[in-house]
């Protein structure tokens, strides 16, 4: 039987083994903030804020929301960044990607005090990643990290093949899984749009991450029996939430698989309050437990 991964169901695990941090930081004096920042007319962008923000609420992070007209001039992001980084009550700050066509995300990202870098996107937590002592483990990457050890899937010694190089999930999921780690210690091929034979590379791969953007991109025809399988993608396709694997035919032959929706998304969610909790921690030089 293939094992359907409940991402909603462990991020909520997550989400309550956060709880007693939370409540030791705020007795403490430092009650956790977040602040999202959004500079697009994308509807979906601003759905993933709005979700983001309830998440906090429910749990009594503080959550603070600035919007940035999408025709202001780039000054207006970046002034927005600084006013954030010298707010003593914002512990995490997340600039939803993308931004508007005229602003640079890069220098954005450069601009956000590395340690309220919660989406780990800063040039020195990337640096930090690579070298092995991550500070913010990206949330999409470290979500698919929580599945995969939730599922009981070992990744020491698995061939692992990620399918996609963006900076925000496959460069940074790549790394995790090769890292000299408990949770890593993967053999990892890392994909892209000029791939010669992708059906090669994923039939050799005991454990399959999609994070292309290409609506079922992975089918079942180009994975082995027993493969698990992790489909990042969410793409809309005729209103509907669809993945980078075709999963009807990739549940044929895979021992685990996530859904989409209800697999990696939740699990991004949730990673992000963990990394929120953190900087908080080690902002506040309080210590707490984290899972
Ligand atoms: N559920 C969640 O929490 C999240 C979901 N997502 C979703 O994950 C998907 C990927 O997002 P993101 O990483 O930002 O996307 P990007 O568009 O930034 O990157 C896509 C990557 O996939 C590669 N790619 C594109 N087409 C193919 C192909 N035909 N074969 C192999 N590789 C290909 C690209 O290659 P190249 O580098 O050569 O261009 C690129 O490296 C999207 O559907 C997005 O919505 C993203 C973040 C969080
Ligand atoms: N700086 C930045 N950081 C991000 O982490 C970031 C970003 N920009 N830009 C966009 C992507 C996308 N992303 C998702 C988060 C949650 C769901 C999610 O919760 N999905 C739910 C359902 C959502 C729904 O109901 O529509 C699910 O898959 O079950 C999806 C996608 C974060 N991203």
């Amino acid at each position: 039987m293939t094992e359907v991964i409940d991402g909603n169901a462990v991020a909520e695990d997550v989400r309550e083994s956060l709880r007693g941090a939370i409540e030791t930081l705020t007795d403490a004096g430092h009650q956790p903030g977040l602040a999202t920042v959004l500079m697009s007319e994308d509807r979906a962008s601003a759905t993933y804020v709005s979700m983001k923000q309830r998440d906090c609420e429910e749990l009594g992070i503080q959550s603070f929301h600035v919007e940035v007209d999408v025709d202001a001039p780039a000054n207006e992001l970046y002034d927005t960044v600084s006013d954030l980084n010298a707010n003593d009550e914002v512990d995490g700050i997340l600039v939803q990607h993308p931004v508007a066509d005229h602003v640079d995300y890069e220098e954005v990202v450069r601009r956000i005090d590395p340690g309220k870098d919660v989406d780990g996107f800063h040039p020195e937590n990337v640096g930090r990643l690579v070298r092995g002592d991550p500070r913010f483990r990206p949330c999409t990457p470290h979500g698919v990290q929580k599945l995969l050890e939730h599922t009981g899937v070992e990744t020491e010694g698995a061939d692992a093949v990620v399918v996609g190089r963006s900076n925000i999930v496959g460069t940074p999921l790549a790394n995790l899984l090769a890292r000299k780690a408990d949770d890593g210690n993967a053999t990892v091929t890392l994909c892209h749009s000029r791939t010669e034979d992708l059906a090669a590379k994923t039939k050799q791969a005991d454990i399959v991450v999609a994070a292309a953007g290409v609506p079922e991109l992975v089918d079942g025809s180009m994975l082995s029996e027993g493969v698990t399988v992790v489909d990042v993608g969410y793409n809309r396709v005729d209103g509907e939430a669809v993945g980078d694997v075709e999963y009807e035919s990739a549940k044929e032959v895979a021992s685990a698989i996530t859904p989409v929706p209800g697999g990696v998304g939740p699990m991004t969610r949730a990673m992000l309050l963990y990394n929120t909790v953190k900087a908080a921690s080690q902002r506040s030089g309080i210590d707490v437990d984290l899972p």
